[in-house]
């Protein structure tokens, strides 16, 4: 369970990028967050793993305030947080099986994570893991000799390897195409969905938003202004979050979809 308490973050140029977020996640829950760019999508996922510090309220992961967690325990915290990002964070050069096999460094000293020294049972859950996400055959391969949803789909595998109860995912699919998007989601609602995992994804697209998801949050100028359902999520919502006509909001969307799309 994620329990964000009166939480509000301002950066040190006076940009409030969360305001008085006050909500809980459960456990197993499927969230997207949605809002303009800028309304504090990143501030909020990165909050809960300290990635980003805040600057008020306490946010707390599974019983333990990961705001006033030491170093040690703030490492044991992480341990079950797992990050997705757009820029899919591989080390190009290395085999498939390396990065899928860094998600275990968390779980070892320093010299053993220099040293590489992961057990036979991390061998046989990095191989489970790309079978997941049906990418056993390119264990072998290179990161950089993968498409964009392939490497995406590795980075999935190194969270489940990880075994984060967590998955945070910033804007997953920013840099893929429109039905390699919809894939890499699906896989992330499948892990949700047969293996219990938290997933929660910052993501532009409200029609994807609505397709994958238990519930949806949308921020503007860091403030949740919505937090409900798909269904709940109607035209005069669209309106509020975007502060416009929601017809252009659909218009917006496509037209950002289509610019992913020529990157
Ligand atoms: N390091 C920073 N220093 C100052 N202001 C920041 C910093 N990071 C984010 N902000 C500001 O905080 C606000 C929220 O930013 P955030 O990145 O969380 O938005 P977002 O909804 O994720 O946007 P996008 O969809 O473009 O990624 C924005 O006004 C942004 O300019």
């Amino acid at each position: 369970m994620i329990k964000f308490e009166h939480v509000s973050k301002v950066y040190p140029n006076g940009t409030r990028g969360l305001d008085d977020v006050d909500l809980t996640i459960t456990d197993g829950e499927f969230v997207s967050v949605i809002g303009l760019s800028g309304a504090g999508k990143s501030t909020f996922l990165r909050s809960i793993n300290r990635l980003n510090e805040i600057s008020e309220g306490n946010i707390v992961v599974d019983g333990v305030s990961i705001t006033k967690a030491g170093k040690k325990q703030l490492r044991e915290i992480r341990r079950h947080i797992g990050l997705i990002s757009q820029s899919f964070n591989l080390v190009k050069r290395s085999t498939v099986q390396k990065n899928v096999l860094s998600g275990r460094l968390g779980y070892y000293s320093t010299w053993k994570s220099i040293f590489g020294l992961f057990t036979k049972e991390d061998y046989e859950r990095t191989k489970q893991a790309l079978e997941s996400v049906g990418l056993l055959d390119k264990l072998h391969s290179r990161s950089d000799e993968l498409s964009g949803g392939q490497q995406q789909r590795v980075s999935i595998a190194r969270t489940l390897v990880q075994q984060a109860d967590i998955i945070l995912a910033d804007e997953p699919v920013a840099s893929l195409d429109p039905i390699t998007s919809q894939k890499i989601l699906q896989d992330l609602r499948k892990i949700n969905q047969e293996m219990g995992k938290t997933v929660i994804v910052n993501i532009h697209s409200v029609e994807m938003a609505k397709a994958f998801s238990d519930r949806i949050l949308a921020f503007k100028s860091g403030k949740v202004v919505f937090d409900g359902t798909p269904k709940q999520l109607d035209e005069t919502e669209l309106a509020r979050i975007y502060g416009k006509n929601p017809a252009m909001n659909q218009d917006q969307d496509a037209s950002e979809d289509d610019g992913e799309e020529s990157r």
